[in-house]
């Protein structure tokens, strides 16, 4: 790894330079790779972002909420700080110690006396360090949080550009990341000078020894107890002897660190999830049915707020049930109960009538597609796109789930029609046709449950009825749970379920709800009126 000062530097001069230089020092700025995550076996649960925050040391900071950002950071730098350790120091370490072990044994048959006192001084060029070394390992877990903070704002920054650069805030957040790297760049002044005194006290405290030695093995020698040969032999075996453990003293603290850092990537390994661990139910055929029982539940951020308040609903196979409500209802939260995401305080979750914590997790996910309002493309083809989490998908397959998406023909229109990059986070296609990828790539695992969360907000009238007029005709025994907003999309659903304040205040069907005069009529005349007000507005606007 480069020398801090080297980074900090060279990230002074400008914005793109740092990022860069950050990963190829592999320090805190690196990213924890896919398969690294997979070999510690970490779980991103739920509640993902709650986790204890240690040390290097492996001591508990605090426990606080932390984002995904400081994991990664800390678990890659406490991986590189064990894995330097382990492969080079501690072998030096242990080299080193044989050493020591040699030499004093050597000086020993040369001059008993002389080894005590050598060994009598020896606890002063243990002890000085040692209070040194506390101090920089203080230090550099500073500088290495300083770093991860610096770092998260450029990953930030280059993640959000397009708002950065709609805001015109290009500035600000230069300003910001300078901030950090002015932090960071501080404190590594104070760790250079701790790392200078440090370096200075050690070979003062072992001059200080030699110095003694030699003054008492010169009165040693007057006084005819050691002869001259047997003083200048053991003099230079104590050099060898002392700068031997001077190795060993500067190597401790690095060695401490890694021991502190393997702590705390072993607790991350062993660390129990907050959601109970997933059953071992994967049955050949899954019918789709869900019933929610007087579910209660509250995030774990805050724990005080029931977000949902014994809530009660069934979602039948081959039915599509819309839920609806105002914002901040909780209907995202009834979708992250469905797919394990959290557990509920109170009630049960039933998949056909069977616990849903009984079934095996990962064949949840394949059953259940969750399409949300603003879904994730990668940076690859649009045919990768749609075939991700189905890699073996024949071209014949994409296209059927693309066609039921309402998205080939604008697939098929693209430059390079199917194979078409999406761009990074999707930015080379438009909102919707970005959510009816989204909805292809959920159609191509033929899952048995499909959860459209908003999914067809960025789409017109007319392409959300063909959407919806081709997943009813050829879904028809999957169960579809409508998260929307619009009442052209609730029409589509054969019940209704209207949530308020996390609570289910009215369900039927769209005639017996309008019927019924109450919260689902308002929001049905709501939408009336803000069409009408729309068409008033277009009409206007086309006059002038
Ligand atoms: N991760 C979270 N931690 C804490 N509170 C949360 C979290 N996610 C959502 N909430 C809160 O839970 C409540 C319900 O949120 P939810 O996303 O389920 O509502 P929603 O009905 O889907 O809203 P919208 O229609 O705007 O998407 C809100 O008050 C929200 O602030």
């Amino acid at each position: 790894m480069k020398p801090l000062t080297t980074v900090v530097n060279l990230t002074a001069a400008n914005a793109c330079v740092p990022v860069v230089a950050l990963l190829d020092s592999g320090s805190a700025g690196n990213f924890i790779s896919g398969s690294l995550c997979r070999q510690l076996k970490l779980k991103t649960s739920p509640s993902p972002l709650i986790y204890q925050v240690h040390s290097v040391t492996g001591k508990p900071l605090s426990r606080k909420t932390i984002r995904r950002c400081d994991i990664v950071s800390r678990i890659t730098t406490d991986t590189n700080t064990m894995s330097e350790s382990l492969s080079e120091k501690l072998s030096l370490l242990m080299w080193y110690f044989m050493r020591v072990i040699f030499l004093f044994g050597s000086m020993m048959l040369l001059s008993l006396r002389l080894s005590v006192f050598t060994a009598l001084g020896l606890p002063i060029i243990w002890i000085i360090p040692e209070f040194s070394g506390r101090f920089y390992q203080k230090l550099s877990v500073q500088v290495q949080e300083s770093l991860a903070k610096a770092n998260d704002v450029a990953t930030e920054t280059f993640s959000s550009m397009k708002t950065v650069r709609s805001f015109a805030n290009e500035d600000g957040e230069t300003e910001r990341y300078k901030k950090c790297l002015e932090g960071t760049y501080a404190l590594n002044k104070v760790e250079a000078a701790a790392y200078a005194a440090s370096t200075w006290t050690n070979s003062m405290s072992s001059l200080a020894l030699k110095v003694s030695i030699l003054y008492y093995g010169g009165r040693l020698v007057t006084g005819s107890d050691v002869s001259s040969g047997d003083l200048v032999s053991f003099v230079l075996y104590e050099l060898q002897f002392t700068s031997a453990v001077e190795v060993l003293m500067s190597y401790w603290p690095h060695v401490k660190k890694a021991v502190g850092a393997s702590e705390k990537i072993f607790e991350y390994v062993d660390r129990k999830p907050e959601i109970p661990p997933d059953g071992s139910l994967a049955p050949p055929t899954l019918k789709g049915h869900v019933r929610f029982e007087n579910i209660t539940f509250a995030y774990p951020k805050r724990p005080d707020t029931d977000v949902l308040k014994k809530v009660s609903l069934e979602l039948k196979p081959g039915q599509i049930t819309a839920l609806v409500g105002p914002s901040g209802s909780g209907k995202t939260s009834i979708v992250s109960l469905l797919e394990r995401f959290y557990q509920p305080q109170n009630g049960e979750i039933l998949l056909d009538h069977k616990p849903l914590l009984s079934y095996k997790d990962q064949y949840l996910h394949e059953k259940i597609s969750v399409v949300s309002q603003e879904p994730v493309l990668f940076a690859r083809s649009v045919r990768e796109n749609i075939k991700y989490g189905k890699e073996n998908a024949s071209d014949e397959e994409i296209q059927a789930a693309a066609k039921l998406a309402n998205a080939d023909d604008f697939i098929s229109n693209l430059p390079k029609g199917y194979d078409t990059d999406a761009g990074e986070k999707g930015g080379q296609v438009s909102g919707g046709q970005k959510q009816r990828i989204a909805i292809a790539r959920a159609l191509i695992q033929k899952p048995q449950i499909l959860v459209l969360d908003d999914a067809t907000s960025s789409l017109d009238t007319e392409s959300e009825h063909r959407v919806y007029s081709a997943l009813r005709k050829d879904l028809k025994s999957c169960t579809v749970l409508l998260i929307t907003h619009r009442l052209s999309g609730v029409e589509n659903a054969d019940h209704i379920i209207f949530l308020r304040e996390g609570e289910v205040v009215e369900e039927g069907n769209h005639d017996q709800l309008l019927a019924k005069q109450g919260y689902y009529a308002e929001f049905a005349k709501q939408q009336n009126t803000a069409i009408h007000r729309n068409n008033a507005e277009d009409v206007t606007f086309t006059d002038q």
